[in-house]
């Protein structure tokens, strides 16, 4: 473990201080995009407007003799869009640590386009050490080239090691964002047997006991609760977000819709959307319920220095609910200053 008053120094002479607390952002989705694909890359220019982060992904989905045109179509769209200009985040997942491609997709992507990059997502971060290593690459690469904001790095949690070692890796280093849950590795990783990509399996279910004749009550439960659970407590327990990761099955919306639900109750801030249907799923999941923004806004207004004990429709509120309302305001807000259709809905002064 590194001595508490090294963790925030600077990895390289000349790379940048990293971040004590995480930038604020609306990440409701972080949206795939395939760099290799001409068709879908010339759409990122009004795609950016749409979403909250657009991903040039590099790693799994594109085919290996595709690889270099992946990475050289991110780093041409990078140049091109201005992301900033409607506040959308610039991403990137990058080739695995054991991969050939690993080297190239760092030394390339930091050197051409490091300082409109806001994180690199690693794929099958198996425990600390891999983001160590991590760490200390961008530094250098950000002091050779004068990046001047630090770039974060965002975990995908999709290996059995990985999610025993979790802790550990939301806690490895300041450069940490986030991570994702990654439901098709994970699966494969731990010998699950289902081919799908996130959301549930018919056949992973509880049935009520058998009472006579009676027809038994069957229902089929969430196969990633304990994940969720697990990634959610370690990045919170960290000040770094957590993610849902893919949905697979395009056409079945309204299950893509309860899977991001259930991660948003669970404390997720977003999830990634890998087709433009998924967006409207995530943009109308991630943002806080008016009703619910009405009610914490009252919990807030009566309890205004949080503390103390007041009834509201018949339910006691304290301390702990004022804390649970201000999440819920404080989400309100920032999707209010984005979306205006939703700021007139919340009304929050
Ligand atoms: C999967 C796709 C290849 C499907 O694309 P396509 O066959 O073109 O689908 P459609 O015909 O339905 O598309 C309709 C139009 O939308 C455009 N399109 C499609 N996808 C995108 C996109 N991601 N962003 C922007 N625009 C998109 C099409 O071009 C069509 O346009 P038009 O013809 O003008 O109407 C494709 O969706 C895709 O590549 N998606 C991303 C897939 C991906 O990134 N997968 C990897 C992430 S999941 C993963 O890795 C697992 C994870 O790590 C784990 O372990 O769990
Ligand atoms: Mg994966």
């Amino acid at each position: 473990m590194k001595l508490p008053r090294r963790f925030f120094q600077p990895l390289a002479a000349g790379a940048p201080e990293p971040f004590r607390e995480l930038p604020v952002k609306l990440e409701r989705m972080i949206h795939f995009v395939p760099p290799h694909n001409e068709k879908v890359r010339a759409k990122v220019g009004d795609l950016a407007a749409t979403v909250d982060v657009v991903l040039g992904n590099l790693e799994d989905a594109v085919p290996a003799d595709q690889k270099e045109a992946a990475r050289k179509g991110f780093i041409a769209m990078g140049k091109e869009v201005d992301f900033a200009k409607t506040g959308t985040g610039l991403w990137t997942r990058i080739n695995a640590l054991n991969s050939p491609w690993i080297l190239d997709d760092l030394f390339e992507v930091v050197g051409e386009i490091g300082s409109k990059l806001d994180v690199i997502m690693v794929p099958k971060v198996e425990g600390p050490w891999d983001i160590h290593y991590i760490d200390q690459l961008l530094a250098q690469l950000e002091a050779r080239h004068k990046v001047e904001k630090p770039i974060l790095v965002h975990a995908i949690l999709e290996t059995a090691e990985g999610v025993a070692n979790v802790d550990a890796i939301a806690s490895a280093s300041p450069r940490m964002h986030g991570m994702s849950l990654g439901p098709a590795d994970l699966a494969a990783s731990r010998s699950m047997k289902t081919t799908r990509v996130g959301g549930g399996h018919p056949e992973y279910r509880v049935i009520a006991d058998a009472k006579g004749e009676e027809a038994r009550v069957s229902a089929q439960q969430d196969l990633w609760h304990y994940t969720i659970a697990k990634m959610v407590d370690a990045c919170a327990a960290n000040g770094i977000k957590a993610f849902y990761g893919p949905f697979g099955d395009f056409s079945d919306a309204a299950a893509c819709e309860v899977q991001f639900r259930n991660a948003f109750l669970m404390g997720c801030a977003g999830a990634w959307t890998l087709h433009p249907s998924q967006v409207a799923i995530a943009k109308k999941v991630f943002a806080p319920d008016p009703d619910e923004v009405n009610f914490a806004a009252r919990i807030v207004e009566a309890m205004p220095d949080g503390t103390g004990a007041v009834m509201l429709d018949g339910k006691m509120q304290d301390d702990a609910t004022w804390k649970q309302a201000k999440v819920i305001v404080d989400l309100a807000r920032l999707v209010a200053d984005k979306d205006p259709e939703l700021a007139k809905v919340y009304k929050l002064p």
